[in-house]
């Protein structure tokens, strides 16, 4: 195989478990070719004279056999191009939530410098039969940019949110070029068969396109081959997680800690997407409803923190602890609260102990384009005994996970019976839907994933 070169927003050192299973599998293909991973460092810098005149300086640091390539940002690119374009304007549309979209005319010039920059800083260490593989909404441009350096090599983008219809799309101003631009790759994949549709229909009715053999699109003189590959986790790598001292621990301290409860977990970054005030809704009937679940049903909420400078963000946050505050306030005993709510990232060494010791898990985003949660907390699962996942319909997982209990999160009477039924399940219904859930998270898992999109790539 060619080498692999991956270029995304975030970097991460594939070694280290923290970098999380998408980073293992990447670094998996990347090992495998000696490859190289491009992207942001993380870092801000103030703009200097020197960054204004010449190219960012760049990072290499080498990972075993993966060489790791990063530039800083200065504050006025990673404000357009980080928080402006792709958090303010990509992020909330590709989610359906226009009413929450920032349409500032200022920051696609910072979104489209970046892309360019990133064009500019990779091109140089490109090789001519190199694999480059694009990942997710920041760099949509970035094959154009390359294309206009003279970059001929084979080009894949994988988009890891969900693609709206195209009467949403087209509320973007820039809408037209977004589109012509994934036009510059060779292959584009998304993570479910609703969002090829809607590419489909975008660019049948917004770009009179036409449909080739083999998943082909033909518009602006270019042909695009566009498939669905939905990401998939380590099974093997979380279930050996899940022997680890870390989640041991927490799930021996959950085990003693509930012993007389039942426990549900929630864990999420803290991001409008998710659903998190619906879902406390939805406890809250749950409480109302059920009252036998008094004193005993325990949601662990983690909200880990996220993009915090982006207004919306900050509004969800208030409304979240405004929510906990009123339900623990009105249910809450001496001895029981029914929503721990935990504003801070979980080391996700811990995390298999925490999915364990849970009889439920609420996963339920608005839209969401995966959800790896939902796959881990399966992964986890003590096989005699497993929990039940209960999950949005609007995931892009739920295309892959019939076998959960598939909810709407706007509808919190109807979550409610969900999670009762949850609650209530007998053993022998749970071991079923298990295995079932196992089996297919075990097929569709990350290397598949990794392998089909660069088999496709290279075809
Ligand atoms: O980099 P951040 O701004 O801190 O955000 C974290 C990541 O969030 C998004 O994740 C998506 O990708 C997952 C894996 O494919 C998928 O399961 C999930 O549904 C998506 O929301 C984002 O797409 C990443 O680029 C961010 O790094
Ligand atoms: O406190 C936390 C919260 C989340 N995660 C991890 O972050 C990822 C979240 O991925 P998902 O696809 O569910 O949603 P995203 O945040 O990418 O939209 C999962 O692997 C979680 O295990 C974590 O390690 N600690």
């Amino acid at each position: 195989m060619p080498r692999l070169v991956v270029v995304s927003n975030r970097v991460a050192d594939p070694r280290k478990t923290a970098a999380g299973g998408l980073a293992v599998a990447l670094g998996e293909a990347l090992n495998a070719t000696g490859g190289l991973w491009f992207g942001w460092s993380g870092n801000i810098v103030e703009k200097t004279d020197a960054a204004a005149q010449a190219q960012p300086q760049l990072h290499v640091q080498r990972a075993g056999d993966v060489t790791l390539a990063t530039v800083d940002l200065t504050q006025e690119d990673h404000d357009a191009y980080y928080l402006g374009y792709s958090n303010g304007v990509l992020w909330p549309v590709f989610h359906y939530r226009l009413d929450l979209a920032d349409f500032d005319a200022g920051y696609i010039g910072g979104y489209r410098r970046v892309n360019r920059m990133f064009a500019q800083q990779v091109l140089p260490l490109l090789r001519p039969d190199d694999l480059i593989w694009v990942h997710d909404y920041h760099l949509i441009p970035l094959a154009e940019e390359l294309r206009s350096l003279g970059c001929r090599q084979r080009i894949g983008f994988f988009l890891h949110i969900p693609l709206p219809p195209p009467l949403i799309m087209a509320a973007i101003p820039a809408h037209e070029w977004l589109i012509r631009a994934l036009f510059a790759y060779d292959l584009v994949g998304l993570q479910s068969q609703t969002d090829l549709n809607h590419f489909a229909r975008y660019v049948y009715t917004e770009a009179q396109a036409e449909q080739a053999a083999d998943g082909r699109f033909s518009a602006f003189g270019r042909e695009l081959r566009v498939q669905a590959f939905p990401i998939g986790i380590d099974v093997d790598e979380f279930a050996s997680l899940t022997q680890g001292r870390e989640a041991q621990e927490t799930l021996a301290t959950m085990r003693d800690q509930y012993a007389k409860r039942r426990l549900l977990v929630g864990v999420d970054r803290l991001d409008y997407s998710k659903g998190l005030p619906q879902r406390l809704r939805a406890m809250r009937s749950l409480l109302q409803r059920y009252p036998g679940n008094c004193n005993s049903a325990t949601l662990i909420q983690i909200a880990s923190p996220s993009r915090e400078t982006v207004g919306a963000y900050n509004d969800l946050r208030r409304q979240l602890e405004g929510l906990c505050g009123s339900i623990n306030g009105n249910y809450g005993e001496l001895d029981w609260m029914p929503i721990r709510y935990i504003h801070r990232t979980v080391a996700r060494k811990r995390l298999p102990g925490l999915y364990r010791a849970s009889r439920v898990a609420l996963v339920t985003p608005l839209r969401d384009g995966m959800n790896l949660v939902a796959k881990e907390f399966i992964a986890a699962q003590d096989e005699a005994d497993p929990g039940v996942l209960v999950l949005s319909r609007f995931a892009g997982a739920a295309e892959q996970l019939r076998d959960a209990l598939l909810v709407n999160p706007y509808d919190s009477d109807g979550t409610a019976d969900a999670i009762q039924h949850a609650l209530h399940m007998p053993l022998e219904e749970r071991q079923t839907r298990h295995q079932r859930l196992l089996a297919n998270i075990r097929e569709y898992d990350v290397h598949w994933w990794q392998r089909r999109f660069l088999e496709s790539l290279q075809q």
